[in-house]
């Protein structure tokens, strides 16, 4: 997913986006890059507080950041990149994925062009440099055009910051103002934390150029074709953002409701597989009646597991502990959010088995995950995804469970609709996939 930060006009830029980037940290740990006016950068591996610190503040008042979660290209590269072209010195900080990037880059380097990194963002430069104009934003704008999907960028000019979305918005982005001037954020939650009220959702297909002395401009580059991504409702987004004017906690809920509607099982206790399943289970519960325990306890020093590129499973095992007092001799319900590799699920079932729990049911607050993703999660191989390769009865085995439920993809495509959340992407649940 990646998180993607811009501000321009604010005092401090670089601890601005320090600050956008570490309410982002969810969408990706591996590692986090600043870019401020003059181009000077600070970049590492690791989390945004051990990369981002006090001692290597660069003053300036515009720039761009990321939090990097990697789907192509090298593990070890870090964004935003920089290049210098003939329109004048460009870098960009990505989240998506470019679908044809395998092709596109060819096509660049059979052009005579040398690309300074593995990563499909490097693309967008080259099409921004090679375009048939001299304007630079005249420029950005024919090399989006020409770059169907998936992208959320932030663009830093020597004069002008920019931010779009590709024509299906299949990855979030706002921006709102602050001070004298904007900041630019993947998830209206960032933009909240520092104060921020009216806040704006990008369009789908635009570009917004925010320049001097000039209110943000928008300029539409391909037709409308909304294509949300709905697991960043399910998974990727923060409990506490909005995107269309939808809460993501609230969807949560209502996929747990829709869930219990669905499949009316009987537990003592419905427990959240935390941090993203509580939502879920907390909707589960209230609609049955079951209460909600706190079974399963979460060490706040560890980050997410499935956005880790290895060791997964060692990260379950270290993040997530099983609460005896509340398991023990108990019909115990787990509710998580998905299962897409199948790492943590099993891992649940033996602990909460362990603590002492009589019998330990599982519910999935979404469809099985049986394609796989090419829009920005590090999930290309269809072979990796556990659903796709076996049937129901053989995940509840796999799981350990006495017995596996999750929604179905007619139950959940109605969550969205009842939510007013339209013009969804759900291809890892049925394979119907915008591009
Ligand atoms: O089937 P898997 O491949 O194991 O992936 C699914 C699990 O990974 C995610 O949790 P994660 O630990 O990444 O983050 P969270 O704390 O936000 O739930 C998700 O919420 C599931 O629990
Ligand atoms: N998850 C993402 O958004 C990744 C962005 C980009 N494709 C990269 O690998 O760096
Ligand atoms: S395929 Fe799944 S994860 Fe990928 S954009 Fe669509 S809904 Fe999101
Ligand atoms: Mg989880």
């Amino acid at each position: 997913m990646c998180g993607i930060a811009g501000v321009w006009n604010v005092d401090e830029a670089y601890n601005v986006i320090h600050d956008v980037l570490l309410t982002l940290q969810h969408r990706g740990q591996q590692s986090a890059g600043v870019v401020v006016n003059g181009f000077r950068s600070v970049k590492g591996e690791g989390l945004v507080e051990s990369v981002l610190t006090s001692e290597r503040y660069i003053p300036g008042t515009k720039g761009i950041g990321h939090v990097r979660y990697s789907t192509y290209g090298s593990l070890d590269e870090i964004q935003p990149i920089t290049a210098h072209t003939l329109k004048g010195r460009i870098s960009v900080a990505h989240n998506g994925n470019i679908v044809d990037a395998d092709e596109k880059r060819r096509f660049i380097m059979e052009s005579g062009g040398i690309f300074a990194t593995t990563l499909d963002t490097e693309i967008i430069i080259h099409y921004f440099s090679i375009a048939p104009y001299e304007n630079p934003r005249e420029s950005l704008q024919w090399a989006l055009s020409r770059i169907k999907a998936a992208y959320s960028i932030v663009v830093l000019h020597d004069t002008f910051l920019a931010a779009a979305r590709d024509s299906f918005g299949i990855r979030p982005l706002f921006y709102a103002k602050f001070q004298d001037g904007y900041i630019i954020a993947s998830e209206d939650v960032a933009l909240r934390v520092l104060g921020c009220e009216e806040i704006t959702e990008i369009e789908p297909g635009t570009v917004v150029f925010f320049t001097d002395n000039n209110p943000p401009e928008i300029v539409r580059f391909a037709k409308r074709d909304d294509r949300f991504c709905s697991f960043e409702f399910v998974y990727f987004a923060r409990p506490d953002s909005n995107f269309y004017g939808v809460n993501v906690h609230e969807v949560r809920k209502a996929l747990g409701r829709k869930l219990y509607e669905e499949h009316k099982l009987q537990a003592d206790i419905v427990v959240p597989v935390l941090d993203s399943g509580f939502s879920g289970a907390l909707g589960y519960s209230q609609a049955s009646g079951i209460p909600i325990e706190y079974g399963l306890i979460r060490n706040h020093y560890i980050g997410r597991s499935f956005i880790m590129p290895k060791n997964r499973q060692d990260i379950v095992r270290r993040k997530l502990a099983a609460l005896n007092a509340v398991l023990e001799g108990k019909e115990v319900l787990l509710i998580d959010d998905s299962i897409v590799r199948g790492t943590t699920m099993n891992l649940i079932v033996e602990m909460v088995k362990e603590a002492g729990a009589k019998k330990v049911y599982v519910g999935i607050h979404s469809p099985p995950v049986i394609g796989p993703c090419n829009y920005g999660i590090d999930t290309s191989r269809r072979s990796e995804l556990i659903a796709s390769q076996n049937d129901i009865q053989k995940l509840q085995e796999y799981v350990g469970a006495n017995k596996l439920v999750y929604l179905s993809i007619e139950g959940y495509r109605e969550v969205f609709e009842n939510c007013g959340v339209r013009g969804i992407c759900m291809g890892c649940f049925d394979l119907n996939y915008p591009v």
